[in-house]
């Protein structure tokens, strides 16, 4: 497996799952593994999910939180908890790591700018009938001057990955997607995404080194892929088949896994247009 690029002058979009995210220490590592390829002059955008994080401020509120094929279903309630909870405490929280290892980080949001726009996405119900998941949006526009932006001028941002809705509001994306999408349209160089397993798992519970669109259909197909590795490996396969040479599922919670995955185009589990 090659690498994304030439060391230090390509762009990567990282996205960091929100699983990935509980053990501080390994947290520490990931964000100096960030500052380090920042610092080797790689173009980096980080994008952070937070689906616990969000749960557990659910929680607190005694508020339910529920999912469909790996997305929230969202109504306004939950919606201002999702904004809350991850413009306001897991973004944030990851760019003051990121300015603790040397990084010059800066948050923005999806709404930020015209970031990200969305229109409704529908879940799939019992016997495929379209299912409401309220609040929650599907990328269809990209705007990404605030991130050229920031680029240019030093900065690494750090996304979360709410977005506009076409009421004009925000509207909660799953963070794979939004991902995804920025990378697509920054024509990015690779798509990293960490998360709390090896990779993807086959039944046996064996990391899969490689996968393609046929690969995942048949995994998915035996429920072997399901949860929120749904939305990851449909993310992560459209965004193969869109032109970005090297996407890779990773293991969040092992140190180092990220620079091993640019510099050795190692671990994980590879997706293949
Ligand atoms: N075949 C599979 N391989 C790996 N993980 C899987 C698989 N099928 C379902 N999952 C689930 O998907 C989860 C990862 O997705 P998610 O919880 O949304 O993580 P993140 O916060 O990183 O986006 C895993 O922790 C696991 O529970
Ligand atoms: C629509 C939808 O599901 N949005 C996600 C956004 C956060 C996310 O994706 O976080 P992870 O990457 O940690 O899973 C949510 O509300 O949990």
């Amino acid at each position: 497996m090659p690498t994304p690029a030439t060391a230090g002058r390509g762009t990567l979009v990282v996205k960091y799952g929100g699983n990935a995210m509980t053990d501080a220490s390994l947290q520490h590592a990931f964000l100096k593994d960030v500052a380090a390829l920042a610092a080797e002059g790689w173009r980096l955008v980080v994008v952070h999910g937070g689906g616990p994080q969000i749960d557990a401020m659910l929680g607190r509120l005694g508020l339910d939180g529920r999912f469909v094929n790996g997305l929230r279903v969202t109504d306004e309630t939950t919606m201002a908890v999702v904004q809350l909870v991850l413009a306001g405490a897991v973004g944030p929280d990851l760019v003051a790591g990121l300015q603790r290892a040397g990084a010059r980080a800066f948050g923005v949001s999806g709404v930020d700018g015209g970031l990200l726009g969305a229109r409704k996405r529908w879940g799939e119900g019992p016997n495929g009938r379209p299912l409401d998941l309220g609040r929650v949006g599907e990328v269809v526009r990209v705007d990404t001057d605030v991130l050229a932006t920031l680029l240019d001028a030093g900065y690494l941002p750090v996304v979360a990955p709410f977005a506009l809705a076409e009421d004009g509001a925000p509207c909660n994306v799953n963070a794979d997607f939004a991902a995804a999408a920025i990378a697509r349209a920054l024509g990015a160089d690779a798509l990293l995404m960490l998360t709390n397993t090896a990779g993807v798992l086959d039944r046996d519970g064996v990391v899969l080194a490689e996968l393609d669109g046929e690969a995942v259909a048949s995994l998915i197909a035996a429920g072997t892929i399901g949860g929120g590795m749904l939305p990851k490996v449909e993310a992560a396969l459209a965004t193969a088949r869109q032109g970005v040479g090297y996407v890779r599922i990773v293991d969040g919670r092992v140190a180092g896994a990220l620079t091993a995955a640019v510099r050795e185009g190692r671990g994980g589990t590879a997706i293949r247009a």
